[in-house]
């Protein structure tokens, strides 16, 4: 099968720095991937290689089967991308910027209202973009990216700096854009709770290497459920969990009890419930922890950054 993206062993240096180290990422079609990392990760270096923008030291990269390195346009001709600069004209209408890019493209003239009817701005496709607001530009930025009609689309950090309206509504677009326009989507974010809504893969990035891959649900449920219980007198607690089988950590002012990879938090959380009830002890709260990206997240990338590694 052909990916959408693909690296094999991608690496590149700064200096002696080595900030992208050994990368093999694999992108399905259609994807929604959320590209994860702390600062300094390696991630946008990985996102200017596959762009184009930025030379590999080793390895190879592949956009859409295409190696980016040898075949450089064709490359960049399937694939958009929106970065953080997004360099518009704050005088023109939304869609004479777009118009722009169109011509530089060479995209027949109808390309800039399919792409504006794809982010919903064509009610507001003749105001200036002076007078739009951050979300408008992102969706805007959007646009432009989907110009030309590439199958893969690379977005960094695009809700940044957005209001929650704004947040929802890019969201809400980036999960339809698989579906609507056929495009892969590699979405890189330092936000968990957003990539967590939006994507169907992740990639998480430590120190350059890529520390952990895959489908997201399957992830999740490889991680175990936990519940954490608030109670008057914890090592009591503790003991009667271990009565009922229950293995548990005690923190300052909680218990955990772990539960096995796959198991419904739900039952065991009642179960032990009633048991800590029955023995005599108050409990306070009792929450069920259901696996999440947060949690996956945390267990990979708890190594500090290449740049704060390095002397
Ligand atoms: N042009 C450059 N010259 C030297 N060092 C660079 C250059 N670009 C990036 N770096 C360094 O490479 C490392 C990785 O940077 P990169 O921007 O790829 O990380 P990132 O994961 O995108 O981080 P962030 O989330 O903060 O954007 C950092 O230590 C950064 O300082």
């Amino acid at each position: 099968m052909c990916l959408a993206i693909q690296t094999q062993d991608l690496c590149r240096r700064f200096g002696d720095r080595l900030v992208v180290d050994q990368v093999s990422m694999r992108v399905p079609r259609h994807a929604i991937y959320g590209f994860l990392g702390r600062n300094g990760a390696g991630k946008t270096t990985t996102l200017r290689i596959l762009l184009g923008l930025l030379r590999a030291d080793g390895g190879r990269a592949l956009v859409d089967g295409i190696d980016v390195a040898t075949d450089r346009l064709a490359a960049a001709r399937r694939i958009g991308a929106l970065l953080e600069a997004q360099g518009f004209y704050v005088n023109l209408s939304g869609e004479a910027n777009l118009d722009l890019t169109r011509r530089l493209l060479g995209c027949p003239t109808r390309e800039v209202a399919r792409v504006l009817a794809l982010v919903e701005l064509d009610a507001h496709a003749r105001r200036r973009v002076g007078d739009y607001s951050l979300g408008m530009r992102q969706r805007l930025g959007l646009a432009r990216a989907l110009l030309g009609a590439p199958p893969v689309l690379v977005l960094d950090e695009p809700t940044n700096g957005l209001d929650p309206e704004g947040m929802a509504d890019m969201r809400r677009l980036l999960r339809e854009l698989p579906g609507r326009a056929g495009v892969t989507v590699l979405l890189s974010s330092h936000l968990l709770g957003e990539i967590e809504q939006v994507a169907t893969h992740v990639g998480i990035l430590s120190k350059g290497r890529l520390v952990m891959e895959g489908e997201l649900g399957a992830l999740k449920a490889s991680l175990a459920a936990d519940i954490r219980i608030e109670a008057d007198d914890l090592a009591r607690a503790a003991g009667v969990a271990r009565t009922h089988g229950f293995e548990v950590d005690t923190t300052n002012d909680a218990l955990v009890a772990r539960l096995a990879p796959g198991a419904d938090p739900r039952p065991h959380a009642a179960a032990l419930n009633r048991a800590l009830c029955a023995a005599g002890v108050a409990v306070h709260a009792l929450q069920p922890g259901l696996p999440s990206l947060e949690r996956l997240y945390s267990a990979v990338s708890h190594a500090p950054a290449a740049m704060e590694a390095t002397p």
